[in-house]
Order: structure tokens, then C-alpha cells, then sequence
């Protein structure tokens, strides 16, 4: 049978990130995407030049009609903008007891502008974290929902820590952020005890526009044909170092990955070290 995915996220229109690249992931994936708009971003790879957000009840509605009619096995969140929004995710996936939930918690874009406002931050750790199959942070935004400043490895592991405390069944923590390193390596943490890191070579470009949407979009449709988490993870993590090697250089700033690289994409590059 067909899997179904439903991704609940705002639009880039410059189709690098949001919505438009959890699409993509899950159609290159295998994986029948359905989707719920939070909010409309006027975007390229150059930045955000307006953010307009929906209504709660109008995302309410979006996945409402999807979940009525559509047996959907993951469900994955990216910018949600408002606590309202956030609120009302909550309250609805609830009312369907959704599947496996991967949060993104998208906060800021990389050129600096602002897609969750300050004061739901509380709420995305405090209602929505505790619904998650897996969520995945980056830097900057674990350090916002652990309420800890990250500097070191063991900082990583810490903040990795509270979240699973915070309710998460499992947490990667992306370390992307961390520049003038040889690799592109992220931390795996489960409250079930297990623990890897997935290494991959980095790779030396601006092309990164729509990174974290598109591993966490990976995740989510690996999840949705009902693999395991450790092999979801494993498959975003191939997925996304591949799209990004074969960046299609568009655009005249952080250009958008290559989702048509996966299909002709063989061999493991990515490497996992397990830690006790
Ligand atoms: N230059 C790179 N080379 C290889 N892998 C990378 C590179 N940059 C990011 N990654 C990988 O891409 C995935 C997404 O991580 P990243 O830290 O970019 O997410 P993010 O900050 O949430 O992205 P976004 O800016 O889209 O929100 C991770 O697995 C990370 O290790
Ligand atoms: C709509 C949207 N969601 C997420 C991100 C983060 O990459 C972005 N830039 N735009």
C-alpha cells in the first residue's frame, strides 16, 4: 500500500525549503505528501522578504481534511510561527492520536529572519516536544529549548539530555552549524538508551538552503513506511549529503539542494559511530 506523509510547515517560494522541499523528500522517497500551511513566506535563496502566517483555525482545517480522509503513517512539523499555531497542531493531532510526530524546530532562517516568534518557544517545548517520535535541532535552536549555551561536545550531549527529558522519544542534534570542521556530523540520542553519531564528509559549499527541512523530511518518509528510527535517521542522512554534494547551484545567494541525486545514488557515504 502507499505510505502517506503529511508535513505542517510554511511556504518557500523559492521551493528550497518549507513545504516545498518536505514534497520533494517524500516523492523521491516513495511516499504520498500531503500538507497543511502554516504560514506564506516570499523567499529565494538570497532571504525572507515577507512572512504572512494563516490562522490557527485555517491550519486546523488543512489537516483535519487530510487526516479524515487519508490513512497517514508520519506527520511531520516545520515552521510553525505562533503559539496559537503550535497550540492548535497539538490539540488536533491529539484529537486523531496521529502517528509518529518528527518535529523540525524551525526558528530562524539562514539569513537571519525570524520564522517562530519568541514566545512560542515555550510552547513548542512544553506542548508539542512531548508528542515527538524524534525531533531535530540544530544548534542554535537546541540551545533555545534546552535553555543552555552549547560550546562543546559534551554541551551537545547535555542539551540532548533535557530534550529527551522534555518528552522527545529520540532527539539528533545537527551539528551543520558547526563551521571549519572536516565533518558534517550529528548526534543520535534515544530515552530508549541508544546512542551514534552519523558522520559524513563536509562539504564546502553555500548551497545549503533547505537543509535541516530536507533530513528531517528523510526522517519523515522512512518513518511513514514504517522503518525504524536508527534506519530513518541513517537514510536522511545519505539522502541529504548527496543532495547537497550535487547542489544545482540556482539562485544567486544560499542556493537549493538537488533532490534528484539520491535516485542515481548508490553507495553509503555516511559513516555511524556508536558511543556507550
Ligand atoms: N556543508 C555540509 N556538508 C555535509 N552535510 C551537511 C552540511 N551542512 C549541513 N549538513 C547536514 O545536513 C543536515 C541538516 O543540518 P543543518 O545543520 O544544515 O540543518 P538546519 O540548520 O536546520 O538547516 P536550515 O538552515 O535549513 O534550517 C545534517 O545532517 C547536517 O549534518
Ligand atoms: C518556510 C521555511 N521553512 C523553513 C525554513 C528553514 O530552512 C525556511 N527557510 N523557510
Amino acid at each position: 500500500m502507499t505510505s502517506v506523509a503529511l508535513t505542517i510547515a510554511g511556504s518557500d517560494s523559492g521551493g528550497g525549503a518549507g513545504i516545498q522541499a518536505d514534497l520533494k523528500t517524500f516523492q523521491e522517497l516513495g511516499v504520498f505528501g500531503t500538507s497543511a500551511l502554516t504560514a506564506v513566506t516570499a523567499q529565494n535563496t538570497l532571504g525572507v522578504h515577507g512572512v504572512y502566517p494563516l490562522n490557527a483555525s485555517e491550519v486546523e482545517k488543512q489537516i483535519c481534511a487530510v487526516m479524515d480522509d487519508f490513512p497517514v503513517t508520519a506527520v511531520k512539523t516545520g515552521m510553525l510561527f505562533s503559539a496559537e499555531i503550535i497550540r492548535e497542531v497539538v490539540r488536533t493531532l491529539k484529537y486523531y492520536q496521529a502517528p509518529a510526530l518528527i518535529i523540525d524546530p524551525v526558528m530562524i532562517a539562514k539569513g537571519g529572519a525570524s520564522l517562530l516568534q519568541n514566545e512560542a518557544v515555550k510552547a513548542l517545548k512544553e506542548e508539542l516536544l512531548p508528542l515527538a517520535a524524534i525531533i531535530t535541532p540544530n544548534i542554535p535552536e537546541a540551545e533555545l529549548l534546552a535553555g543552555m549555551k552549547i560550546e562543546t561536545a559534551m554541551d551537545i550531549e547535555k542539551a540532548a539530555e533535557l530534550l529527551l527529558e522534555a518528552g522527545a522519544d529520540a532527539v539528533v542534534m545537527k551539528g551543520g552549524h558547526l563551521d571549519n570542521q572536516e565533518f558534517a556530523e550529528d548526534l543520535f540520542m534515544s530515552a530508549s538508551g541508544k546512542k551514534f553519531k552519523l558522520r559524513s564528509e563536509r562539504i564546502h559549499t553555500k548551497d545549503t538552503h533547505g537543509t535541516g527541512c530536507t533530513f528531517s523530511a528523510a526522517i519523515t518518509a522512512s518513518v511513514a513506511k514504517g522503518k525504524r528510527m536508527e534506519e530513518a535517521v541513517r537514510i536522511a542522512k545519505d539522502y541529504i549529503h548527496v543532495a547537497i554534494k550535487e547542489g544545482l547551484h540556482l539562485g544567486k545567494g544560499h542556493g537549493p539542494t538537488n533532490h534528484w541525486a539520491y535516485r542515481s545514488y548508490k553507495a553509503e557515504i555516511k559513516e555511524v559511530v556508536l558511543l556507550d
